[in-house]
């Protein structure tokens, strides 16, 4: 998307072909910072410590890890050892593990020497593909706001979104923004209503920026905020991302994002997950029992980010001395709370049917 007029991607190659460029999101919305990415190391830790992330994103900067390191040591036992090493970044998002399998599965019958050209090549496509799926998902998504706004007799179709799916967790267009930004362009009126998402804080981080780049009018609420909304007719429809949609729908996604299903169910406000394909585990069936849930350092919720009145970026310390924290980064939506998948090839129903109705040569 466009940051100040100029159209970015959040990962690209520089022009040497082989250093990896990417915003690190830990300054956002402060301050717009390019880092470059020139081992797996350095990957490692762009995903471990999030200046990367996003379940698409995730899986685009594993894909280029593994070709810089491709092109330090092509051995298979440094492939091996890579696979390993980034994949334990974060256990959570499936796309992860599945633009890692994907490299290594494209590298292994190659020659040694062959395999940074197509390791490279291979990371560009992913990154390509996102690109494409991302607003394939928004097209589809555009229609479920068509519906609704064409009900709304003119006023804007209110939108709520649970922490950052937008062109920032993905190499472009986002996947719960994209059909936002496709409605924004068509002349749709929208509104959405942005949790801040905590402890890290994507939605008023990450989200924010996005809708006051992009000029999304919009509202910055607290995470709890959202059944409230809805009791009160405020919330036409819940749109999230996903990390991990297990082949029987059920959703994986931020923390947060189960309470938000439960108030829309309630309230019989439709909810509906934005769904890249590589982020649905086909070999899981019951998110809660068998989705591994990420458990991030308790020094995310007893410390805020932000800019302090000296305009400089710092953290205060939220929580006293001695308190414990506990942080499950995530939590699973089980399909029966959810209205639709909207993915790349269209909106289907959370169920084993309607995944494999769209995607026959995964469902087995
Ligand atoms: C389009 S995937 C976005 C997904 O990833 C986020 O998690 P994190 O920021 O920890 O990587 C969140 O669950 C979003 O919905």
């Amino acid at each position: 998307m466009k940051v100040n007029g100029t159209p970015y991607r959040t990962i690209w190659l520089d022009d040497d072909g082989r250093t990896v460029k990417t915003i690190d999101q830990r300054w956002l919305p402060h301050e717009f910072r390019v880092v470059d990415l020139t081992s797996r190391e350095d990957v490692a830790i762009a995903i471990k410590d999030m200046w990367v992330r996003g379940a698409p994103l995730i899986g685009a900067t594993a894909a280029f890890g593994m070709a810089i390191q491709m092109g330090i040591d092509p051995s298979d036992a440094s492939l091996h050892e890579t696979w390993d090493i980034l994949h334990d970044t974060r256990p959570t998002a499936i796309n992860l593990k599945w633009a890692l399998d994907d490299m290594r599965a494209l590298l292994m019958p190659l020659a040694p020497a062959d395999r940074v050209e197509a390791a490279y090549r291979r990371a560009v496509e992913i990154c390509d593909e996102d690109v494409e799926i991302c607003r394939q998902i928004g097209l589809n998504g555009l229609k479920i706001i068509e519906e609704i706004a064409a009900k709304k007799c003119g006023k804007p179709v209110n939108i709520l979104t649970h922490c950052n799916a937008g062109w920032l967790a993905t190499v472009d267009w986002g996947t719960a923004t994209s059909p936002i930004y496709h409605a924004l362009e068509k002349g749709i009126e929208v509104h959405v209503w942005v949790d801040e998402t905590r402890p890290r804080n994507q939605g008023a981080h990450l989200t924010t920026w996005e809708m006051v780049s992009h000029g999304v009018p919009h509202k910055l609420i607290v995470d709890n905020a959202g059944g409230h909304l809805m009791q009160h007719g405020e919330v036409d429809l819940v749109i999230v991302g996903t990390d991990r949609t297990t082949a029987h729908g059920d959703v994986c996604n931020k923390i947060g994002t189960y309470l938000k299903a439960l108030a829309a169910h309630d309230n019989n406000v439709p909810f509906y997950v934005a769904l890249p394909s590589p982020t649905i585990d086909w070999t899981v069936k019951d998110g809660v029992k068998e989705i591994p849930i990420e458990e991030r350092d308790g020094e995310e919720i007893s410390h805020l980010w932000g800019k302090q009145e000296d305009g400089s970026i710092g953290q205060v310390q939220v929580s006293p001395d001695g308190a414990e924290h506990g942080n499950p980064a995530f939590d699973v939506t089980p399909s029966r709370l959810v209205t639709g998948l909207i993915t790349e090839r269209g909106v289907c129903d959370a169920s084993r049917e309607g995944l494999a109705g769209l995607f026959p040569e995964f469902a087995k």
